[in-house]
């Protein structure tokens, strides 16, 4: 093995400190549970159910392209952990790196290309063989330590590795088997006959499930049993880019398999609920994570692109969700190829930032895409040159069918839509308000334009009030019926609601507040003359006389008041309540 040196600045400062030597961890094993990852002080908290040393990350830089044919995906740990990806694990997550001072080029395994010729189709078959049987003995000596392994790629063949070695490892150290999630635009699971490109990184799955199985030592004969994943314990997401013959096997095997249809049907956080569910919570859980799942948007310097992917925040969610079941044991971030779009200034960067902001969520993280570090410029690395990444390209449709995409395989376009609010509103109560506002409405409009006749009749002269309140109560009518049409489009927004509510609501108090003076103000109210005259009248007038049909009269009229204002003090309430619903409605939705 040929390790290579980083040039960063994860290694020096500090490292001392933080980076224990496994003699001094095996010590802290004897610590009391509960077991977090990284440093309980700065990370989510999330307790770990399989890991002894949740704290420790065992890291494998993996600096190998031979899966596939683009050259520079074998650049992209350098790339990553120059962006500063470890020493943010261990800075702001407290995580204490291994294996994180070398990137590893296994050219002591690699044979030289003329002895490396095609077997039953696949290319650099030994190359491979011989690589990843190397990772799996590297991530296993850190998965039987406890620890949580991340493996920075390097093409997908290199899972052949990681997920034999924690399979090993986990059967080992908790007699458990492990499940896999893997997030991939791809399936993965050629067998070399069903292969058409005859690139290994398009088989590891077939490999590690043992549906394509190989005698011979050199083309991947070492993987036993014990390095095996069982196909019922076997989850994609993301898949949009699957070969025919990989359908076949998907299908035969009842693989369950959430695809960009599922996820655009059902929504990212049911489907990754759903992958979950599948696995069970009591199997410790490796995730295996192909940058080409998310979209060339947000990854575009990748082999295999594939339009409609994932969301840069999808690809967050599910490593959030994953890191939150606490059955993480082992990681994977792979096919982040910096040398690829490089020329396009947006590529390679956003790329790196991607696997970045996936490899923290992974380890428990706040997502940093937005604000991350800039990367440290060495001469033999890509050069970053683009500014970062605007967050909010999701709502720019047009930028996400704009992206630059080479590949042979664009089977897949995903509409990007903006989120869809729903509303969920109280149906009960929304009809009850309208009822009773529209009563209240129509009793003071009717009320009202019988007093205007009757002042016309007496030829007395008509209060401002009268017209005033009859104007707001049709406005209210009017704004009922608005809502009608807005429920009837399924368009009701709480913030019309709310805007509306407030303008009527001040409106109607002031006529309250008014028809209040009217009927108990000081001077000549309603009320005491009501009192006086009508309600207090001695003796009562009776019998078919013109005094009696005056009083009569006079009695409706009072009558009438007493309802205006009562049906006024209604509406005000009401149009409060309105206002409050409206409130809660949007709260619950965002
Ligand atoms: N990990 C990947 N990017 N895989 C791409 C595989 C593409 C294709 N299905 C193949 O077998 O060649």
């Amino acid at each position: 093995m040929s390790p290579s040196r980083v040039s960063s600045d994860y290694n020096d400062n500090g490292a001392s400190a933080t980076h224990q030597s496994s003699t001094t961890t095996t010590t802290t094993k004897s610590t009391a549970p509960p077991r977090y990852f990284g440093n309980p002080e700065n990370t989510s908290m999330i307790e770990s159910k399989f890991l002894s040393q949740p704290q420790d990350l065992g890291i494998v830089a993996v600096g190998f392209s031979g899966g596939q044919g683009k050259p520079g995906v074998d650049a992209a740990p350098t790339a990553l952990i120059e962006s500063g990806l470890l020493t943010q694990l261990r800075d702001e997550l407290g995580y204490r790196l291994h294996g994180h001072d070398a990137v590893h080029s296994y050219a002591d395994v690699v044979p030289p290309p003329e002895r490396d010729q095609p077997h039953r189709g696949m290319k650099n078959p030994r190359a491979v063989s011989a690589v990843t049987r190397r990772i799996a003995d590297q991530v296993y000596e850190h998965a039987r330590e406890g620890r949580l392994v991340l493996t920075l790629g390097g093409d997908h063949s290199i899972a052949i590795g990681t997920i034999a070695g924690s399979a090993r490892a986990t059967r080992e150290r908790l007699g458990r088997d492990i499940a896999v999630i893997w997030v991939d635009a791809h399936a993965d699971i050629n067998t070399p006959e069903t292969s058409g490109s005859g690139n290994v990184h398009g088989m590891p799955v077939s490999f590690l499930t043992g549906l394509a199985r190989e005698d011979k030592e050199e083309f991947f004969g070492w993987l036993t049993d014990e390095h095996r994943v069982s196909v019922k314990k076997l989850v994609y997401i993301g898949l949009r880019d699957v070969d025919v013959g990989e359908k076949r096997i998907l299908r035969e095997n009842g693989i369950k398999a959430f695809s960009m249809f599922d996820i655009d049907k059902h929504g990212i956080g049911r489907v990754v609920e759903m992958a979950l569910a599948h696995i069970g919570n009591d199997t410790p859980i490796h995730l295996s994570f192909d940058v080409d799942a998310l979209d060339p948007m947000w990854a575009p310097s990748t082999g295999t692109p594939v339009r409609g992917g994932l969301t840069l925040r999808e690809g967050d969610f599910i490593c959030e969700s994953v890191h939150q079941t606490g059955s993480l044991v082992a990681v994977d971030l792979v096919e982040v190829n910096p040398r690829l779009a490089a020329d396009t200034d947006l590529g390679a960067h956003e790329t790196v930032r991607a696997g970045c902001s996936i490899s923290d969520a992974e380890a428990g993280l706040e997502p940093r895409a937005p604000s991350c570090p800039e990367p440290t410029l060495t001469s033999n690395t890509t050069p970053f040159t683009s500014p970062c990444p605007t967050p909010n390209r999701r709502s720019n449709p047009s930028a996400a069918m704009a992206s630059t995409v080479t590949s042979d395989s664009l089977v897949y376009e995903r509409r990007v839509v903006e989120r869809i609010h729903k509303y969920h509103w109280p149906a009960v109560q929304l009809n009850l308000w309208m009822l009773i506002m529209l009563i209240a409405s129509c009793l003071i409009i009717g009320v009202f334009s019988t007093f205007i006749q009757i002042q016309q009749v007496l030829q007395l002269p008509i209060p401002w009030y009268f017209p005033y309140y009859i104007t707001v109560s049709s406005l209210s009518v009017a704004f009922i019926l608005l809502l009608l049409w807005l429920i009837f489009q399924r368009r009701l927004l709480p913030s019309i609601v709310m805007i509306g509510g407030f303008i009527l609501f001040v409106l109607w108090l002031v006529g309250l507040i008014v028809i209040s003076i009217q009927l108990w103000g000081p001077s000549n109210s309603v009320s005491s003359s009501c009192n006086l005259f009508v309600f207090g009248a001695d003796p009562q007038p009776k019998g078919q006389t013109l005094q009696t049909l005056a009083w009569l009269e006079q009695r409706g009229i009072c009558q009438s008041w007493q309802a205006v204002f009562a049906f006024g003090l209604v509406g005000a309430i009401f149009l409060l309540w309105i206002m409050v619903m409206a409130y809660q409605v949007f709260a619950d939705d965002s």
